[in-house]
């Protein structure tokens, strides 16, 4: 049998968190793979496993790093390589990102930053040939990378061209732009308490927003963190914790989660005090639901199938339907960086179908005086403000219920004028942007008459 790569002896320490970023950077530039595919479940690199905690948080800050700023890499590269970069080697590629996404934003120093990029390339056949360039390129990188993109900074290189035409469309340049820099920060770490948002706000260093989550910048693996393995809290983006309580009370009311897993909001609303059924299509996702209510001592039904498709329980409707519909993301990036390379345009119109679908049968589940709350966290208006403007025109049974500002701790920019909520990057300013913005998030609340 031939050795393992992932085996070889007395590697020069930090080399192999190096390659393995390499290696899911190439699977999302060259094969379209997702970040979370590549890092958790059954797909997930056979590497990571042998990484200590510390190598394996630094290789995911690094590839998550040169994700929320390829543009501007790609145009520093071009600007140091009189050739392009070399298309034959893709290795020769990623060593360059690697190595200079450390020189100009991590806390590496640059001679070690350079010498495991050169490592990287010497270890590939194809790229070995590159070592020189390498070498070359990110010492006139770690001399010359910051003017050259502080060049560059005022043109949201890190935001595709098609998708920030999209938001200065539907938003205004101004605030297109100011949603593409908070995008640039590392996101923080935010969490839904069960209960005495203070004291963890305090045992996780962090602080309670004016809508009770707390957020802390701690990095590392969470299930380390105190109360994690206690089921005191599970983490959810602050903006991703509005929707749920659009229902209001839901003690002892019977309300269905079409599209529930992992079951952040499923979460939310069984603790609550709501009966609970939560149906998810994908079953490794349902898996993912059932432990984390597991480990939260939570109950619900669950359901894997077709949301679009589910008959319901039979029992003549449910109280309450809750749509967070499968999206283009494209209000997670500063989370998921990956989606604004892996997403296009041409998606938008395939998801908008299927989020009408769901949308359709969720209002045949709910008895008369329910209420459906339906949410993405997409920036897109077509799956958002312009699904429900299509689901009222076409169902005279269903009328809107604004939402208040007093509802979302009287954040009156995040509630649009006809009463829905909108969240967005730039919102929920800070004097640290670290612990500012909120993921892009639409939701509307409308009621079966
Ligand atoms: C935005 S995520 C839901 C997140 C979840 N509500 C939470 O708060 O943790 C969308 C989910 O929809 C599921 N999904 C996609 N198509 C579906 C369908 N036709 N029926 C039911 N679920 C679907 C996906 O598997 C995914 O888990």
């Amino acid at each position: 049998m031939p050795p393992s790569r992932f085996a070889v002896p007395a590697e020069v320490p930090g080399l192999a968190a190096r390659r393995i970023a390499a290696d899911i950077l190439d699977g999302v530039l060259h094969k379209h793979r997702t970040l979370d595919d590549q890092l958790d479940g059954a797909g997930a690199h056979p590497g990571l496993k042998t990484l200590a905690d510390r190598d394996r948080a630094l290789m995911r800050r690094l590839v998550a790093t040169i994700l929320r700023r390829l543009g501007t890499l790609g145009h520093l590269l071009s600007r140091l390589l009189d050739r392009g970069i070399p298309t034959d080697a893709p290795r020769a590629q990623s060593a360059l990102l690697i190595g200079a996404a450390q020189i100009l934003w991590m806390d590496v120093p640059d001679h070690a930053a350079v010498d495991l990029s050169v490592r990287l390339v010497q270890s590939d056949r194809r790229a070995a040939k590159y070592a020189g360039l390498v070498n070359a390129v990110l010492r006139r990188c770690a001399r010359e990378g910051q003017p050259l993109i502080d060049e560059v900074k005022s043109q949201n290189l890190d935001i595709p061209p098609w998708l920030l035409a999209r938001w200065i469309g539907a938003y205004g340049e101004s605030t297109a732009r100011q949603m593409a820099l908070a995008i640039g920060y590392e996101p923080s770490l935010d969490i839904t308490v069960k209960s005495d948002a203070a004291q963890w706000a305090s045992r996780l260093h962090g602080e309670t927003l004016p809508t009770g989550t707390v957020r802390t910048l701690l990095q590392g693996s969470v299930t380390m963190l105190p109360g994690f393995t206690e089921g005191q809290w599970w983490v959810q983006d602050a903006a991703a914790a509005l929707p749920a309580r659009l229902f209001g009370d839901v003690g002892g009311k019977t309300i269905v989660d079409l599209c529930a897993a992992p079951g952040g909001k499923t979460a939310q609303l069984a603790q609550a005090g709501a009966r609970v059924t939560a149906v998810d299509r994908s079953p490794a996702r349902m898996a993912r639901l059932r432990d984390n209510l597991a480990r939260l001592s939570l109950q619900a039904d669950d359901v894997v199938t077709d949301g679009a498709e589910w008959p319901g329980g039979g029992n003549g409707g449910f109280d309450g339907v809750l749509v967070d519909a499968p999206c283009t993301s494209t209000g997670t990036i500063r989370r998921h960086p990956d989606v604004a390379w892996l997403r296009q345009e041409a998606d938008i119109a395939a998801l908008t179908a299927l989020q009408k679908r769901l949308l359709q049968r969720a209002v045949s589940l709910l008895k008369p005086g329910g209420t459906l709350v339906y949410c993405t966290c997409s920036l897109e208006p077509e799956e958002g403000e312009q699904a429900i403007a299509s689901l009222l025109a076409a169902e005279s049974g269903l009328r809107r219920a604004p939402v208040e500002a007093g509802e979302v701790a009287g954040l009156s920019e995040i509630v649009t004028a006809n009463g829905d909520l909108r969240t967005l990057p730039c919102h929920l300013p800070h004097t640290d942007p670290r612990l500012g913005g909120f993921d892009g998030f639409y939701a509307a609340r409308l009621v079966k008459s």
